[in-house]
């Protein structure tokens, strides 16, 4: 019988790595909706190609294009943040979440209300909501599944475990494209250089928060909300080669550790079979042949945003809303030129300086809302972009 499933942020890197999944097995889904922004010749040619019931652009103004593209194919189109949102609630079993950004937490919040199962690549979800994220899957009975390839191993390495159990989770990071590079010349580091990962084939958001380590700083809080331990129990290991995706360590001292190639199909198929295991078109590691891996602590001086997590984590709140966003906009700065690489964590700490008060009031997890988050995102974008004016002026 076919399963009827959703992607959210169907155009970008993750989305296409699922459709190539699923794509593998056509008899096997019935696709409901795909969603993209600006890249309309992909969502129309795979919305055509799978039979979706509808193709949603966030961009409304788009939409004239995408019902172009869709002519004659019976395809459904629409336009806007609400009509994505829209789309996540129509029934199925499966959703993927792969929007990048904050913009991804409504139509996920969304397709968690119908009780199916989430498949969430959108770590901005949990890092601005994990506690409504959580509390909304509760209530309607619904199942997140990690699909970030460190919570994805992360999960599987505690597969039948208590996690009473769990000592540390470890959590790997390449260290981006400037691991080995003289701190002195972070500041000069161009958008191009900053845009090519040395393992993984990515969006060019993540790729850039790689290399700042914002993506790994997300995923230390990504790793708190959906595994539920404390902060201190959370370790970041420099690994060059992104091979050991994560490690849990128990309480005999033993360490399981999740291996497998850089590819995001790995993660994407487990999330998709789950709780079975099904062949996946990714390399088979040949270790004899790699020969080593090897392992650094994270340096903090090169690397700032993980201080910054800490400290989000320690204020709780919405502190992470306001890290979010503000990462958000300064990354958006440095894309425009507005910034220079290392100016991007200057930013995001001078907001979390200036919103922390407001950003902790509320500290209840069960008083967290949509409209809060919103707010608190709101006001760290405004105060971002202040700080980056400031600085341009
Ligand atoms: N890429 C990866 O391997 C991994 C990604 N992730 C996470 O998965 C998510 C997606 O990443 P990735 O696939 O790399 O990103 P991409 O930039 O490749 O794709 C993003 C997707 O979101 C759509 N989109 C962009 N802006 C909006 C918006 N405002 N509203 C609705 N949709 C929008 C894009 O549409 P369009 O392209 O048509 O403009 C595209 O479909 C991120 O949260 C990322 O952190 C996690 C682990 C690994
Ligand atoms: C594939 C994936 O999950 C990314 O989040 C990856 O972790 C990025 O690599 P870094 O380890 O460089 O952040
Ligand atoms: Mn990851």
């Amino acid at each position: 019988m076919s399963r009827k499933i959703s992607i959210l942020g169907a155009t970008g890197s993750i989305g296409q790595n699922t459709i190539d999944l699923i794509r593998r097995d056509p008899a096997g889904y019935d696709v409901v909706a795909l969603t993209g922004a600006g890249n309309i010749a992909q969502l129309a040619e795979d919305a055509i190609a799978l039979r979706a019931d509808v193709a949603v652009t966030a961009r409304e103004n788009l939409l004239d294009d995408l019902r172009d593209a869709l002519a004659g194919s019976g395809v459904e189109a629409a336009a806007g943040a609400e009509a994505i949102t829209e789309a996540a609630t129509r029934p199925t079993d499966w959703v993927m979440s792969a929007i990048v950004g904050a913009a991804g937490l409504a139509p996920g919040l969304a397709a968690l209300q119908q009780g199916g199962t989430l498949a969430l690549a959108n770590k901005e979800s949990l890092v601005c909501a994990g506690a409504l994220m959580l509390g909304e899957a509760k209530r309607h009975g619904a199942t997140i599944l990690p699909v970030d390839s460190e919570h994805s191993a992360v999960f599987q390495a505690l597969v039948g475990e208590d996690m009473a159990a769990v000592e540390r989770i470890i959590i790997t990071a390449s260290g981006g494209a400037f691991r080995d590079w003289p701190l002195e010349d972070l500041p000069n580091a161009t958008l191009d250089q900053a845009s090519s990962h040395p393992n993984w084939d990515m969006g060019q958001r993540i790729t850039i928060d790689s290399a700042s380590m914002f993506n790994k700083a997300m995923e230390v809080i990504e790793t708190r909300e959906f595994f539920g331990v404390s902060p201190e129990s959370i370790e970041v290991l420099v690994h060059p080669q992104s091979m050991i995706h994560a490690l849990v360590g128990f309480c005999d001292g033993g360490l399981m550790a999740h291996v497998g190639p850089p590819d995001m199909r790995l993660a994407i198929g487990y999330a998709l079979h789950h709780p079975q295991r099904a062949h996946l078109p990714v390399e088979r590691l040949d270790l004899a042949r790699i020969g080593q891996l090897d392992f650094t602590a994270p340096d903090d001086a090169r690397w700032p945003a993980l201080r910054l997590a800490r400290e989000v984590m320690a204020a709780g709140g919405l502190m992470g809303a306001v890290f979010n966003a503000a990462k958000e906009v300064a990354l958006d700065g440095f894309i425009a030129g507005q910034l220079c690489f290392t100016q991007m964590a200057e930013i995001v700490e001078e907001v979390l300086d200036a919103r922390a008060e407001e950003a902790a009031q509320g500290r209840g997890r069960d008083a967290m809302t949509l409209d809060l988050v919103a707010q608190a995102d709101h006001l760290a974008r405004k105060a971002a972009k202040a700080a980056i004016q400031k600085r341009a002026g």
